[in-house]
């Protein structure tokens, strides 16, 4: 699996609890037809799953990834991203710090840490994360804590600041904002609503993936 900047271009992230009624493999798949760069294993929150259960679906996922060739990455669980050899682990900051990632995962494995102010951008660079999650860029209900919104204008003042660190901005994000995000300055947009509670996700992708291609 290749990872680099551009992977950052469409981040999907997705768990059980962020579909309704489709089968979560389903719009995962419909994803990657319609070309999907990067996706996140985000199960959490209410109704998911956890143990073996929350490991199989984790697996199947990754199997689709690897047929399309998309890095796979793993939300907070670390136990989960080394049982699976997965491509990415991704924290917060109030999850495990990337010293003890470090201590534990193979080196292979990227590491993407979120962000929502400057100061904390600047420590990522130090901490030579693979990559930034800058957000919330806006208001977002996916996330039941989620940060106040920091707006076009944070991006650009973070990115500013750490300009050779890949980002990917997150929170509330919609095809109507990718260019403005991208002009930005971050390399690309995460977003879960956006494809997984779209009428057709392949199409919600495909128009993603076309204007990020026209920038
Ligand atoms: C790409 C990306 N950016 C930010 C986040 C949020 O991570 P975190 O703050 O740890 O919150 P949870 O997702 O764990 O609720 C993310 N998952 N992915
Ligand atoms: C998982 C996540 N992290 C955020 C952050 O600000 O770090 S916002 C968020 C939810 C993103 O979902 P949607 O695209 O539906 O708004
Ligand atoms: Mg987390």
């Amino acid at each position: 699996m290749n990872f680099n900047r551009s992977s950052l271009a469409v981040y999907f992230i997705l768990g059980s609890q962020n579909v309704n009624d489709q089968d979560p493999l389903f719009v995962l798949e419909q994803a990657l037809q319609g070309g999907v760069t990067c996706f996140q294993f985000r199960e959490k929150g209410s109704g998911a799953k956890t143990g073996e259960a929350k490991f199989q679906l984790a697996e199947q996922m990754q199997k689709l990834c690897q047929k399309y060739q998309v890095p796979f990455f793993i939300n907070d669980d670390l136990e989960l991203a080394i049982r699976l050899n997965a491509d990415g682990i991704h924290v917060g900051q109030d999850d495990l710090s990337i010293q003890d990632i470090r201590k534990i995962a193979p080196t292979k494995m990227k590491i993407g840490l979120s962000i929502t102010t400057t100061d904390q951008a600047i420590e990522a660079e130090k901490l030579a994360v693979d990559y930034i999650g800058i957000g919330p860029i806006f208001q977002t209900t996916t996330k039941s804590d989620a940060k106040q919104p920091i707006g076009l204008e944070g991006v650009i003042e973070i990115t500013k600041a750490v300009p050779k660190l890949p980002s990917v901005a997150i929170g509330g994000i919609t095809k109507s904002d990718l260019i403005e995000i991208r002009k930005a300055g971050a390399d690309g947009v995460a977003v879960i609503s956006e494809i997984a509670s779209a009428d057709q996700p392949k199409l919600a992708t495909e128009s993603l993936v076309k204007l990020s291609g026209s920038i």
